[in-house]
């Protein structure tokens, strides 16, 4: 493993499968303009994990089509040898159990669906066994949320809302499921160690109203799929176009403000 950032100790890890794969219309220069100091990320280039800043990551945003997307199981079965590869939520997540660092940050979490690949998300069985705490934003629109939700409740895993009780989607506005325990600015620093999710959600008058979008992201994420692509970035992709590059920009500030909680959080 190459730490870039030297021996230092890393309180929290950022995913790169969202930086890398999805946020089409976005430039690297505003990743940079909105990105807060000292954070690190976590990526697999010519075969070796990496664990750098984001000026060390934005040249591999250059090379995403030819980037693979490693999940932690991958990651825990070594297979990322000779790769160069983004890592999702649980990808980094193995990560940062390799390191001790108890904290990852993600936005859009995967979960129980009937994305072909993934019934169930290995984001989910990571949550529930590598004792992290994962800052998130929601589990992705198209899953069943409720139903993922559910399976974290049943697994051990405690969900909280920041500044709210309850989840209703990520980038669309949907039905509410009710989370464990509401959190505020003054709890971050004192979250009981374990397996936690902490769902951040973007403010709802930021997200899409157009529930038809929705629809259209499924279909191109399925057909993608179909090819033996990957499904999260061909259905980020037509969220990106069809909202004029809103999806993404709000994914982006999902993710930074995600950070900032990460930033906060002390363990107890
Ligand atoms: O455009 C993308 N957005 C988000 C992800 C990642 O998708 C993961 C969930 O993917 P899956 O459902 O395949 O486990 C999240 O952890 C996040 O890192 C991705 O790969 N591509």
């Amino acid at each position: 493993m190459n730490l870039m950032d030297g021996n230092r100790i890393i309180n929290y890890l950022v995913e790169t499968a969202l930086l890398g794969h999805g946020l089409k219309s976005i430039e690297d220069d505003l990743i940079i303009s909105l990105w807060p100091e000292d954070v690190t990320l976590a990526w697999v280039e010519n075969g070796e994990i990496i664990i750098g800043n984001i000026s060390e990551f934005i040249p591999a945003r250059k090379q995403s089509k030819n980037w693979e997307r490693l999940d932690g199981m991958a990651v825990l079965k070594n297979e990322y040898k000779g790769k160069n590869a983004f890592l999702t939520a649980s990808g980094t997540m193995a990560v940062a159990r390799k390191i001790n660092c108890p904290v990852v940050v993600t936005a859009g979490i995967g979960g129980i669906g009937d994305i072909k690949s993934e019934q169930l998300s290995y984001d989910l069985p990571a949550l529930s066994e590598m004792g992290i705490t994962l800052v998130a934003t929601s589990p992705k629109d198209m899953l069943d949320i409720p139903g993922t939700l559910n399976w974290l409740h049943e697994n051990r895993v405690l969900t909280y809302g920041f500044n709210t009780g309850v989840c209703n989607g990520y980038i669309c506005v949907l039905e509410p499921s009710k989370l464990d325990k509401e959190i505020s600015n003054n709890d971050l620093d004192n979250i009981p160690l374990g397996c936690n999710l902490i769902l951040n959600p973007i403010p709802q008058e930021r997200r899409l109203n157009d529930l038809t979008l929705l629809e259209g992201a499924i279909s191109a994420g399925k057909n993608a799929e179909n090819k033996g692509e990957y499904y999260h970035p061909a259905a980020n992709a037509y969220f990106d176009k069809s909202s004029n590059g809103l999806s993404s920009i709000i994914q982006l500030e999902a993710l930074v403000s995600n950070i900032k909680i990460a930033k906060k959080i002390i363990l107890s």
